[in-house]
């Protein structure tokens, strides 16, 4: 029998239920057992889905209070010292958040998504141990429930890969086999529990290993392999988020008992595996863990039926491509959506329902699951034929771009002096990246105005008081450059996303982006295009409050791109270049509505990369295009910046370069602007603002450590080039820290001009 199977279900609740204790819990509203009483909730309530779905392999110890890579590193023991002396769930939240005496555990971006995992921190001499058994725990939990379940862990290999050496000249694959003897010891206490099956996950055998990362593999389940030849758990190795390429060798060849492949990203890699496979069983990630269409069950079923007819159906199982923890959760809450477009969609809930037609017809013939398959079959139908879908206007004005489109009038050097005779600033200017606190009031009133209970009126003169008094604030904290603030944008992609044709939006769709924090990305359906000027009354209204230059503050092509869902039926770089247009017609709105910077948020700009390096350079191409595309529509005279909010540069510097933006703010601070070494060794040639403040973490950082960074920025970069602004925008912030710590900003920019006097 052809079995279904899930790998991961979103942990944070159809209506954000997670989210709300976690928040509640911080702010001491809610206590350690009522929180446990939440989560436990969750679990049963996804737990029960799966088996109802009619999944044969359920997912256990894919719950997690923040992140999984900071799940394994507390079960490894691997807690940094700063954090010694706090136990539990202190000790965890403090590793993910930071307290007053210890900062945050830094977070980064999990492989191309917009999940953000908790780096693990790994020092010479740390020791490893089963600090917790918490998979164990789970397992007993569902079982309690009646649920027998797959338990989900990060491998080795990958939890070791993404960990960062603390102490200079520690290779982290060095730790390899004490961290495997702890997941050895697991897979015992796992195998006592009662689990047949677990899943492994090691995601980085779709990246470009290094020989020694290829070594770790083989060593790390050679020795598991070793360790349950006496009994225990099989293990499925789980790789996705793409093709396993020239991995595909290696991976086939460990000794594991199951692979799972994805087969979204990577269809036609099947027949390498069928023959590489041996007499493991093959799991087939059939239905797209990240993205939210419909899929087309009967495409799916072929790649199905050629593996069943190699390996037989009792060693073939039908699963997501990947965790559907990158999906909302059930498309049934959408009541708003109209039916034609909910016909296309499928969330976690209905792709289990996907997953569970295709194992049955895979298992048994298309018939087995007809009404699945005909439902299907109508609803690609009418999505391909829908009307909707298609702009001829938009689809002419897209293949007109020409490379002239791309540049601006001149050179950065003639753009920078005649920006800079404008808008007279003075050296080290100061600035920020855009958003300021949205803080519960701000919420509530944006959530009142939806339901309708505060009239449109009565909301905008909220947020235009809320603006001003940002304005005011800022010229009373002394920046040079100001901005609006962003109080009327609920999120920097969904606010345009609203606004664009081509967009749908949902009213649940919530995806976690880190910890407590969801994302709800916009749907691109169809061709996109700009019926009307979005952020130009706003930028107007606060150009006119103050007599400093003022921002306009848009987000990037790429990001919008990064942070949707996007159509499957066209070329991404194709959707891109038509969201790119929409923007560089609100980049010309915004210079004729006087606004003499406008800054292009590309924050997914490095998120986008494709994991694979002989993939890159084509995605960077189409990428920087949009961009210029985006922002070459003005004159020299207004000053165009960028923004990035993460610190690994060094690998795309000639893209970033090729931007061209006037001035680039991005992440520096939690790196003590190491990376301004790439920027230095490349000679970047434009304007950069390093940022001086890890705006992540509550800290308020002192003035004088603003200097010093400051200092090391002028070490590497022409001071004649340098801004001082944060590493992010504010909105997750509080005022009074925001005005601690931009007081101490701009006193650390005025002690760099008094030195430079
Ligand atoms: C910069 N980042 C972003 C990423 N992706 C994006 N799409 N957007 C980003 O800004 N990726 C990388 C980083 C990730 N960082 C963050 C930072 C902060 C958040 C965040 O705060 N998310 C909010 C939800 C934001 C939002 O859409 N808010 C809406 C709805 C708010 C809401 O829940 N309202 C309640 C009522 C509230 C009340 O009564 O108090 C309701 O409707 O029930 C809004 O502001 O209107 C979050 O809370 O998680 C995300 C990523
Ligand atoms: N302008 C946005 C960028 C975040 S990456 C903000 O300030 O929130
Ligand atoms: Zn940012």
């Amino acid at each position: 029998m052809v079995k279904a199977a899930n790998l991961g279900y979103p942990r944070i609740g159809a209506k954000r239920e997670l989210k709300k204790a976690l928040e509640s819990y911080w702010k001491g509203d809610l206590d350690a057992a009522a929180l446990e009483a939440t989560a436990a909730g969750l679990r049963a309530a996804n737990w029960a889905a799966q088996a109802e779905a009619g999944m044969a392999r359920i997912p256990s110890n894919d719950f997690s209070f923040y992140d999984q890579v900071l799940d394994t590193t507390a079960m490894l023991g691997a807690v940094p010292p700063r954090f010694a002396g706090l136990d539990g769930l202190d000790a965890y939240f403090a590793m993910a958040r930071g307290t007053d005496a210890a900062p945050a555990m830094e977070m980064t971006k999990w492989f191309d998504t917009n999940y953000h995992y908790i780096v693990p921190e790994l020092t010479a001499g740390m020791t490893f141990r089963l600090a917790n058994q918490i998979p164990v725990e789970r397992f007993k939990e569902a079982k309690a429930r009646g649920v027998h379940t797959r338990p989900v862990l990060v491998g080795p290999v990958t939890w070791l890969a993404l960990a960062k050496a603390k102490t200079e000249g520690l290779e982290p694959l060095s730790l390899l086999p004490q961290v495997v003897a702890v997941y050895a010891e697991l897979l015992g206490r796992l195998a006592e529990a009662g689990a047949d099956w677990v899943q492994i996950d090691e995601p980085i055998l779709v990246r470009d290993l290094s020989p020694a990362e290829a070594e770790a593999l083989r060593g790390a389940y050679d020795t598991l392999s070793a360790a349950l030849s006496k009994g225990g758990p099989r293990i499925l190795l789980a790789t996705y988020f793409g093709a396993l390429g020239d991995n595909l060798e290696l991976a086939c060849g460990l000794p594991v008992d199951g692979l799972h492949i994805d087969l979204v990203r990577a269809p036609g890699q099947l027949d390498a595996v069928l023959a590489k496979v041996g007499d493991k069983s093959l799991s087939l990630g059939l239905i797209d863990g990240r993205n939210i269409w419909r899929s087309d069950l009967s495409r799916a079923l072929g790649l199905a039926q050629k593996a069943t007819a190699a390996l037989g159906g009792e060693r073939v199982e039908i699963a997501p491509s990947c965790s559907l923890l990158h999906v909302p959760v059930d498309l049934a809450h959408e009541t708003a959506l109209d039916d034609e477009l909910k016909g296309w969609l499928a969330f976690a809930r209905q792709k289990l329902d996907e997953v569970a037609a295709l194992a049955r017809a895979a298992g048994s013939g298309r018939e087995a699951a007809a009404d699945a398959f005909a439902a299907a079959d109508a609803a690609m139908a009418a999505r391909a034929a829908s009307a909707r879908i298609h702009d001829p206007a938009v689809k002419a004005r897209a293949a007109a771009v020409t490379a002239a489109d791309l540049e601006r009038p001149s050179p950065y050097a003639v753009r920078i002096a005649k920006q800079q005779a404008r808008l007279g600033l003075p050296a080290y200017p100061t600035t920020t990246i855009g958003s300021f606190p949205q803080t519960p009031e701000i919420r509530k009133a944006r959530a009142a105005h939806r339901r309708g209970e505060m009239n449109d009126a009565d909301y905008r003169a909220f947020l235009e008081e809320q603006t001003r008094q940002c304005i005011r604030r800022q010229e009373e904290l002394g920046l040079d450059v100001l901005v609006h603030g962003e109080f009327e944008r609920n999120d920097m992609v969904e606010y345009f996303g609203e606004q664009l044709s081509g967009f749908t939006f949902t009213k649940n769709g919530w995806v976690q982006s880190y910890g407590s924090r969801c994302v709800k990305p916009p749907v691109i359906f169809g061709d996109v295009s700009r019926p009307r000027a979005m952020t130009v009354d706003w930028a107007k209204f606060a150009a006119a409050q103050t007599t400093r230059p003022m921002k306009g503050m848009l987000t990037g092509p790429v990001t919008i791109l990064q942070w949707s869902f996007v159509r499957d039926d066209q070329p991404r770089a194709e959707t891109c270049r038509q969201v790119a247009l929409a923007i560089r017609d609100e980049v010309a709105d915004l210079e004729r509505a006087g606004l003499p910077i406008i800054q292009i948020d590309e924050a997914a700009l490095r998120e986008g990369l494709p994991l694979r390096q002989a993939e890159r350079q084509e995605y960077l191409d189409w990428a920087v295009a949009a961009f210029r595309l985006t922002a070459s529509a003005v004159a020299d005279e207004t000053q165009i910046h960028t923004h990035m909010c993460y610190s690994e540069f060094n690998d795309i510097m000639p893209a970033i370069a090729a931007m061209d933006a006037d001035v680039i703010s991005i992440e520096a601070s939690r790196s003590d602007m190491e990376l301004l070494e790439a920027f230095r060794d490349f000679e970047y040639p434009n304007d950069i603002g390093p940022g001086v403040w890890d705006i992540h973490s509550p800290r308020v950082p002192e003035q004088s450590a603003m200097v010093s960074l400051l200092k090391s920025a002028t070490a590497l970069i022409p001071a004649d080039r340098l801004w001082v602004n944060p590493d992010c925008g504010l909105k997750t912030r509080g005022w009074p820290e925001v005005e601690r710590s931009i007081t101490h900003l701009v006193g650390a920019a005025r002690t760099l001009r008094e030195k430079a006097a």
